[in-house]
């Protein structure tokens, strides 16, 4: 996972970037993640892209909770907005991808064929912000390990291209683009998914915004995990949980910072089973 630090200085460069590869293709795959598919979206993605086919796909299918799944499918696509669920470790859905970018692209290739040119393949590339799986995806395309993690700063290369099958080539380097900083809640679900770094926001303001949500949204997944009969108030719960997973400091005290690690671990790690934190 690359340690991006989101400075004004980064979004720049990271623009610009995006913007040059954006110019050599003709469809954009925007990855999101399934669990927040609001919440991981690039605030500027809109204005970069314009006009410019693009295909939503919501990555980590198998992380996020199905049914919330299923309403933003339907809530997302319409009009020209076309999105997929996938999961690209295990290459669900991947298919139906590059059918779909096949098929919003065929009124354009008619026009080539109708001129007498002959048709070339796809280009697409692949945006989206840090670890939401853009270099599985495109080793997932590659069908092997091509895709390098992460950029080094202030080298310029050319372009390559991956072939995917006979109809798409995809640039081999996805664009990365700067999450939302726009409220306090964007800031907990990037950290419950591991969007952001765990240096960014205190640890223990993540895990009480994770118990809060669940205890609202997912109250007998919570009950379950954590052997609850009824779900106490947030500081009894902690003591819960601490002495429940022996998360307890020399002298018998639970430990908090511990505590919250084991939680937000557990969200992640899927203990809690699928969960969507944009509801
Ligand atoms: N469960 C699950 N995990 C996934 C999926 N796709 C990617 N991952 C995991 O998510 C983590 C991040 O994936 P990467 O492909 O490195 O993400 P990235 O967007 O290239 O990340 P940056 O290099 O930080 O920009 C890895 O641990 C992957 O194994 C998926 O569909 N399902």
């Amino acid at each position: 996972m690359m340690a991006i630090q989101w400075f004004p200085g980064h979004m720049a460069k990271a623009r610009r970037e995006v913007t040059e590869k954006l110019k050599l293709v003709d469809i954009v795959f925007e990855l999101l993640d399934a669990r927040i598919p609001v919440s991981s979206a690039n605030p500027m993605l809109d204005e970069l892209i314009q006009q410019k086919p693009r295909i939503k796909l919501l990555n980590k299918a198998d992380m996020a909770d199905p049914a919330a799944t299923a309403r933003w499918l339907e809530k997302l696509s319409g009009g020209n907005t076309h999105v997929l669920a996938i999961d690209a470790q295990s290459g669900k859905g991947l298919d139906k991808m590059v059918k779909l970018a096949e098929q919003i692209l065929e009124p354009k290739w008619e026009r080539m064929r109708a001129k007498g040119i002959r048709p070339r393949a796809i280009r697409a590339m692949i945006v989206g912000i840090p670890n939401v799986g853009k270099s599985t995806l495109i080793n997932r395309l590659a069908g092997k390990n091509i895709a390098k993690t992460g950029n080094t700063p202030g080298v310029t290369k050319a372009q390559a291209w991956i072939k995917v099958g006979k109809t798409m080539e995809l640039l081999d380097t996805p664009g990365i683009l700067w999450p939302k900083f726009e409220d306090k809640e964007t800031g907990y679900k990037l950290a419950l998914t591991g969007a952001i770094k765990d240096t960014i926001l205190n640890l223990q303001d993540v895990s009480v915004f994770g118990l809060r949500f669940l205890e609202k949204h997912y109250p007998g997944t919570l009950k379950a995990r954590y052997k609850l009969e009824d779900i106490p108030d947030i500081v009894p719960l902690f003591d819960h949980i601490g002495r429940l997973r022996g998360c307890l400091r020399a002298g018998g005290e639970i430990d908090y910072d511990k505590t919250a690690e084991v939680i937000i671990r557990d969200i992640r790690g899927m203990k809690l089973g699928p969960l969507t934190f944009d509801l």
